[in-house]
């Protein structure tokens, strides 16, 4: 089924729509709220994330509206009354939105997105905020740690059959290339988002032609550029050997770019191919690699001295193979009273590392003034300025012992605002700028925190003050109990 009119209103879960009616028949559903958009730990035991979705979540925000259809859906199957589906027809986003922008290094307990807007509105739009940064987060801190091992090399994505479906492969390949890889295979990404597109050919155009060199002939004849993918037969036998015939038959005709592997042992091969390709006069010829790769495998091919000049990296990227949720949750910081004054709010957990951190926050990075290095991500109430400080007291939210003083450096406010009243104040940067954004932020930190496998920890401190409002509010719900 179809509708004209279709929108992402309805792209939320019953239980909002539920708790928003719940707030309107009781009259608070204008009562301004505060929720945190985070995750908390970093993804892949990555020692850091790369924040991406934020262009799509201000799309949503912006068209976020019940249209006819929507309400009509919800009278006819959840049986909403009348009056409430007057009030959903009215129902726009409001309030402010601060975020890091796309791009950023981010960890795990920092606030993402600060929403501040009339209670209902901010529960409605929970669901899509987190469905939009926690998938596009997750792809474009893999595909950094991709980027991470591939160094400058070229790197392809060429996840879009692989990937859970068509929303996922677009926007999928958006945040890989926020993660730094360099072109993509989805030609519609590259039209819609402008991503450089790339591609070689597939196994069945040799299989149509039942003949390996005639292929690559009939390719050679209608493409300037040439990849050849030699591993439909045997790759060091008949693909590379036919490879080269076509490459001295065409000459200046192609430019003979090089050869794609995608089966065997990809160490073994490319050696073996590198030397028949330097041998036969082709030492630029790239040998290009694929299947089932990602920065576990790119780094032992490394280690055992694969000559590949470029990746094609699918299914392990755009599906987050190896963790397939990034686990961000959206909770709710301070709420506003009857009497029109924000108090805060907490939710309690076993686990120290779930209880929330209540209050309006704000988000800085520490950065040494003299090495230009981060210290630590600091997390301050919102009246705080450590920017104007000259000393500061950085300690480990849980095991407090753990803390040092820092002079000397400049605190850099991470926050941006996005909404300001319902209104978009923010430009959103190319998403070349974006990938540039995120390689420069990179830098600000040790190599320690990057590496792939069992990187330090970062600092993510919360100021004194932050702190102590913690305790007191832990403090407070405490009593009410007890
Ligand atoms: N030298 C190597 N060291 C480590 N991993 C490798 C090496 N060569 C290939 N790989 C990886 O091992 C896996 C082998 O995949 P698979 O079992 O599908 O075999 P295959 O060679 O691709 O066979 P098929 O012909 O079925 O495609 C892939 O993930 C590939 O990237
Ligand atoms: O392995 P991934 O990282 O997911 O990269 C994408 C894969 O898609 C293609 O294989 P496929 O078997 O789908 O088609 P082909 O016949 O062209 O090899 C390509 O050859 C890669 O192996
Ligand atoms: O262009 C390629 O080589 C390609 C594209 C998509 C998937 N696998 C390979």
């Amino acid at each position: 089924m179809s509708y004209q009119d279709d929108s992402l209103a309805l792209h939320t879960d019953l239980y909002q729509i539920n708790m928003a009616e719940t707030y309107w028949k009781d009259g608070i559903h204008n009562r301004r709220a505060v929720f945190d958009l985070y995750f908390r730990k970093n993804p892949f035991h990555n020692g850091y994330a790369i924040f991406a979705g934020l262009e799509r979540v201000i799309s949503y925000i912006q068209n976020f509206r019940f249209s006819e259809s929507d309400l009509a859906y919800l009278k006819e199957e959840a049986g909403y009354e009348e009056a409430f589906l007057d009030y959903l027809k009215t129902v726009g986003f409001t309030g402010n939105i601060k975020s890091v922008c796309e791009g950023e290094v981010v960890f795990g307990n920092e606030p993402l997105l600060r929403i501040e807007a009339p209670l209902a509105e901010a529960q409605l739009i929970e669901t899509a905020l987190l469905n939009i940064v926690n998938y596009q987060t997750l792809i474009a801190t893999k595909a950094s740690r991709i980027k991470h091992i591939v160094g400058d090399q070229l790197l392809m994505e060429f996840g879009t059959r692989r990937a859970q479906e068509i929303d996922a492969a677009i926007w999928g390949t958006r945040a890989a290339f926020i993660g730094g890889f360099n072109a993509t295979s989805n030609v519609r990404a590259g039209k819609l988002f402008g991503i450089p597109i790339t591609g070689t050919h597939a196994h069945s155009m040799i299989q149509a032609y039942r003949d390996e060199y005639k292929a690559f002939t009939k390719y050679a004849q209608s493409h300037k550029d040439c990849v050849f993918l030699v591993d439909t037969y045997d790759t060091l036998k008949s693909g590379v050997p036919n490879a080269i015939k076509v490459a001295n038959e065409f000459g200046k005709r192609i430019n003979f770019i090089g050869i794609r592997l995608d089966s065997g042992d990809i160490a073994y091969l490319s050696k073996e191919a590198r030397k028949m390709l330097d041998e036969a006069g082709y030492p630029n010829a790239k040998i290009f690699a694929s299947n089932d790769l990602d920065e576990s495998t790119i780094l032992s091919l490394q280690a055992q001295g694969a000559k590949i000049d470029a990746w094609g990296v699918g299914t392990k990227l755009i599906t987050g193979y190896d963790q397939p949720a990034l686990g961000a949750v959206y909770k709710l910081a301070a709420i506003e009273d009857e009497n029109g004054k924000m108090q805060d709010t907490i939710k309690i957990s076993g686990n120290p590392e779930k209880v929330t951190t209540p209050g309006m926050k704000k988000l800085y990075r520490i950065v040494n003034k003299n090495n230009k290095r981060a210290e630590g991500d600091y997390i301050t109430l919102e009246a705080e300025k450590p920017d104007e400080e000259k000393r500061l007291k950085m300690f480990h939210p849980v095991h407090t012992y753990i803390s040092k003083y820092v002079t000397d450096f400049d605190a850099q406010y991470l926050h941006h605002d996005i909404f300001v009243d319902g209104k978009l104040v923010y430009e959103c940067p190319e998403l070349k700028e974006i990938q540039s954004y995120a390689k420069k932020q990179l830098d600000l930190f040790w190599e320690e925190y990057k590496r792939t496998i069992n990187p330090e920890d970062y600092a993510v401190d919360l100021s004194q003050k932050t702190w102590d409002n913690k305790m007191e509010n832990i403090r407070k719900v405490r009593r009410s109990y007890s």
